[in-house]
């Protein structure tokens, strides 16, 4: 299942980060702001259960998370600020993180580092990566995952190109994707058009 998370905010976020004028401090703001829009979305259908407390005024049951404890895992480098973000809606998580590097000349993920929480396999698994392209890291990392023992994991990308998509439907058909955006298609550098470039490098000021 695709989401595409089509709330004007996310929207103008989004536009806001494709601007090659918008510099690093902005991108990397924005790309925040954006991951926990996202992640209100993919924590749709956490559970709750109702549970009995007292306000000022009166005692009654009001809902508070319940459930599976959660993960997020980000794919490094660019990852890494999405979790960042989104460890402050949900403190109590484990994050894990995976070091993979997409190389240039054959497209192909190159693994480099590897820490996941030793319960994976109790939690609901959020893993993140702004840029979901030609769909071999985020299928790899899932791959780490499930190695790991995870059993339920949502994929929040910020925007994605079809043939990404394809890939994770095809390699891990039960991942659920939450996207802000789906461009038309890749260029011949596997790069999503029109897209925001290279991801991280523009959080991390690297080119
Ligand atoms: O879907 P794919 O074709 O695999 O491409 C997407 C990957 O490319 C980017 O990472 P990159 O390799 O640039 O590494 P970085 O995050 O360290 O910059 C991006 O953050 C994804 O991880
Ligand atoms: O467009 C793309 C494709 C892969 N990685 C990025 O950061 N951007
Ligand atoms: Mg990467």
């Amino acid at each position: 299942m695709v989401t595409v998370v089509s709330h004007p905010l996310v929207q103008h976020k989004l536009s806001l980060m494709r601007d090659v004028q918008t510099g690093v401090k902005e991108f990397r703001e924005l790309a925040a702001e954006l991951s926990l829009l996202l992640a209100y979305e993919a924590m749709r259908d956490l559970e709750t259960v109702p549970t009995r407390l007292h306000t000022p005024i009166e005692e009654g049951e009001f809902p508070m998370l319940s459930g599976k404890k959660l993960a997020l895992v980000a794919i490094l480098r660019a990852g890494l600020v999405m979790t960042d973000a989104i460890v402050q809606l949900v403190p109590a998580a484990k994050v894990g993180h995976i070091g993979l590097y997409r190389d240039p000349a054959t497209l192909q993920p190159v693994a480099y580092y590897n820490k996941l929480p030793t319960d994976i396999a109790e939690r609901r698994v959020f893993l993140t990566d702004p840029m979901l392209a030609t769909g071999g890291s985020a299928s790899a990392a899932i791959g780490f995952l499930k190695e790991a023992g995870a059993q339920t994991i949502k994929l929040m990308c910020i925007l994605a190109a079809p043939e990404g998509i394809a890939v994770i439907q095809r390699d891990h058909p039960e991942v659920e994707i939450v996207v802000a955006a789906i461009d038309p298609r890749l260029n011949d550098h596997g790069y999503i058009v029109p897209g925001l470039g290279d991801a991280g490098d523009r959080i991390y000021g690297t080119k």
